[in-house]
């Protein structure tokens, strides 16, 4: 039996990936390992689907300075030496990355150990642990066309991004009652990253009386950030985070507000779903949501706004006009070309792991 291990964690959007591969690699009979940090999000998540989990030390790599700088380093070292005693005792014939700081340790101890080690590149630029992880490994897989300039030609390739399949085949009736909607009006869905965003959450809810004359509104606002005074509010939904219930909500939207995480927006690609994306300001992140969104709209999949130039009137007037024009976004995405990532990334997996014997 071929073993693999699966690393990545941090945010959803480090973990999803991941999860789009285990039913094909379980097909195939993989034994599916996976090392994440000990209480990071990836631990929930793959435990849902009844993988062996196995919490490792991480600490952030930062660019800025931050006192935790000083005791980081020593978590991502003690990670490291987990991270190696792990693979010796699990011996997996490849490893697959979907990145964040818990990952790069599984990289380095993978190089240490001679396993082979598959990375993936949701965002348009390497992130600084992908940076790290690229000479460790043996193949990059990237998520946008523009990525292959910064890699290593001999390491890239362009497979998209994996996607639960299950969240193809929603149920729009199951997803109105999950909701409690009872109206017919059309839905608006909001997500603000795998972790909410208080923002984005803020400006919506100023909106509702006037969005819910013409919409019911579904929100997945983030962990902590649910709001009790709307709990009563007629053809409003919020939830934290949706897990399996997310496939129906996605078949229930008409429209979407995002934020333009890669995962998120390839997600909203595949099931045609026009969006409105607002990317994480260049303030608080490296700007690569920013990269994602401006690909989108050159594309014709998207309206974008940025976090700097939105108000509530021109959000609100972004929403009327997208739903008037929602079938000219549609017929753009469903032109698209869509990779098959999952198969793709299998069979390099594949590839991989049989070099390895
Ligand atoms: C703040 C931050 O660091 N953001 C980064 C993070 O975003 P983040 O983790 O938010 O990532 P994405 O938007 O790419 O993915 C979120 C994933 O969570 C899922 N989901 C979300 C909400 C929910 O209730 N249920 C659920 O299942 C989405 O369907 C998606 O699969 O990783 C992305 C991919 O590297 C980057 O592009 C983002 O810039």
């Amino acid at each position: 039996m071929k073993r693999i291990v699966l690393t990545g964690g941090g945010t959803a959007g480090h973990v999803t990936p991941n999860l789009a591969l285990l039913p094909r690699l379980k097909e195939l009979g993989y034994d599916i390992h996976y090392i994440g940090s000990y209480n990071g999000i990836e631990k929930k998540l793959i435990e849902q689907y009844s993988i062996p989990y196995y919490g490792i030390s991480s600490g952030k790599l930062r660019r800025y300075f931050d006192w935790k700088n000083f005791s980081d380093p020593f978590k991502v070292i003690k990670g490291y030496g987990q991270a190696r005693t792990l693979l010796k005792k699990l011996k997996p014939d490849v490893v697959f990355s979907k990145g964040g700081f818990v990952s790069v340790p599984v990289i380095l101890a993978a190089k240490h150990r001679k396993i082979p080690a598959i990375i993936h590149e949701s965002d348009i630029t390497p992130g600084l642990a992908n940076k790290l992880a690229i000479p460790n490994a043996c193949k990059v897989c990237c998520n946008f066309p523009e990525t292959l300039k910064y890699l290593p030609a001999d390491k890239a390739v362009l497979t998209g991004s994996p996607i639960r399949e299950e969240l193809l085949s929603g149920n729009r009736l199951k997803g109105l009652t999950y909701c409690g909607f009872q109206s017919e009006k059309p839905v608006i869905m909001v997500i603000g990253g795998s972790t909410g965003s208080q923002f984005i959450n803020k400006i919506v809810r100023s909106l509702l009386p006037d969005l819910l004359k013409d919409f019911q509104v579904l929100h997945l606002c983030g962990k902590g950030k649910l709001d009790s005074s709307f709990e009563h509010t007629k053809g409003y939904a919020q939830f934290e985070y949706a897990n399996k219930e997310l496939s129906d909500m996605f078949a229930l939207a008409d429209l979407v507000i995002s934020r333009a995480g890669a995962n998120a927006i390839c997600e909203l690609l595949a099931l045609r779903k026009p969006n409105i994306l607002i990317p994480l300001s260049a303030n608080a992140s490296r700007g690569d949501q920013i990269l994602n969104a401006r690909s989108f709209e050159g594309q014709g999949y998207s309206v974008v706004i940025e976090e700097e130039q939105l108000n509530s009137v021109i959000l609100l007037d972004a929403i009327k006009k997208l739903f008037q024009n929602r079938n000219q976004y549609i017929n753009a995405m469903a032109k698209s070309e869509q990779l098959n990532s999952v198969e793709t990334i299998v069979q390099l997996l594949e590839q991989a792991a049989n070099q390895k014997k």
